[in-house]
């Protein structure tokens, strides 16, 4: 996968792509992060990418010709989509994020400003999608939000390759507690059943307490696992369950 970020800050990628899993992850050959600094397309004197907005208002606009030669100052593989970080756009999920996963490029394009000339996102943009409701100085973060959601799911990135799978959103349900040594800490004991070896009892706790997190904190999540299909032991443990 080769990430390509149109940004007007492209250090703020430099020890996000640098470091942990996604520095791993680069250095493996796994993925490509290459950033082009928008400002290098200017036409302008001085560099300027923005100007004041048609129809008035406070702030400025992104104007089309630098994020247009900054886009083409690569080639766009086929197998390549354009994404533009913005409020407006609809909200990052995890069945988004696998579908992203199986393109062979993403262009990821960081707004500044009050945004960008519309059009621009009308001729070059694919999709226009949101990490969540809420307003950021940049695009930056939610470009990189998108690199690594998308980045843990290409194979070899993670370790152990299920690890991506097994939890949370990819289930349907939020994560069960976590614990690890020691057993008792400040007074607090760790859950017997996770130290009794008793795999069948340990695997229904884990499914029972995310049953339970989800239902309090995501009753929408909760509802939809329920109306799922699932496999004969998950089956077997949610009847247990539903009996208690
Ligand atoms: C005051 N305005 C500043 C500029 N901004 C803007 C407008 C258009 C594009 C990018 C930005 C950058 N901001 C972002 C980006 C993404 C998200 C998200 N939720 O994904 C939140 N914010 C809108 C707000």
């Amino acid at each position: 996968m080769k990430f390509r970020i149109l940004t007007l800050f492209p250090e703020q990628f430099d020890s996000f792509a640098q470091t942990s899993i996604i520095g791993n992850a680069v250095r493996d050959g796994h993925i490509e992060i290459s950033c082009t600094q928008i400002r290098d397309y200017s036409e302008s004197k001085h560099r300027s990418v923005d100007d004041a907005p048609f129809g008035g208002g406070q702030g400025m606009v992104m104007q089309v010709q630098p994020l247009k030669d900054a886009m083409h100052s690569e080639p766009i593989g086929e197998n390549a989509k354009v994404i533009y970080l913005s409020p407006r756009g609809k909200t990052l999920t995890h069945d988004k994020v696998v579908e992203l996963s199986e393109l062979a490029e993403l262009i990821l394009v960081c707004g500044h400003y009050e945004g960008v000339d519309q059009r621009f996102i009308d001729t070059y943009v694919d999709e226009e999608i949101s990490i969540g409701d809420y307003v950021l100085t940049g695009g930056e973060l939610a470009a990189m939000v998108v690199v690594d959601s998308v980045s843990r799911l290409i194979p070899g990135v993670l370790r152990d390759a299920n690890a991506s799978l097994d939890e949370s959103f990819a289930s349907g349900l939020l994560e069960y507690p976590h614990y690890t040594r020691p057993a008792i800490y400040d007074e607090m004991e760790v859950p017997a059943v996770l130290r009794s070896g008793n795999h069948a009892e340990i695997e229904y706790w884990r499914l029972v307490q995310a049953l339970e997190i989800t239902k309090v904190r995501r009753p929408d999540l909760y509802n939809a696992f329920m109306k799922h299909e699932h496999d004969e032991k998950t089956r077997r443990m949610l009847k247990k369950y539903l009996k208690t």
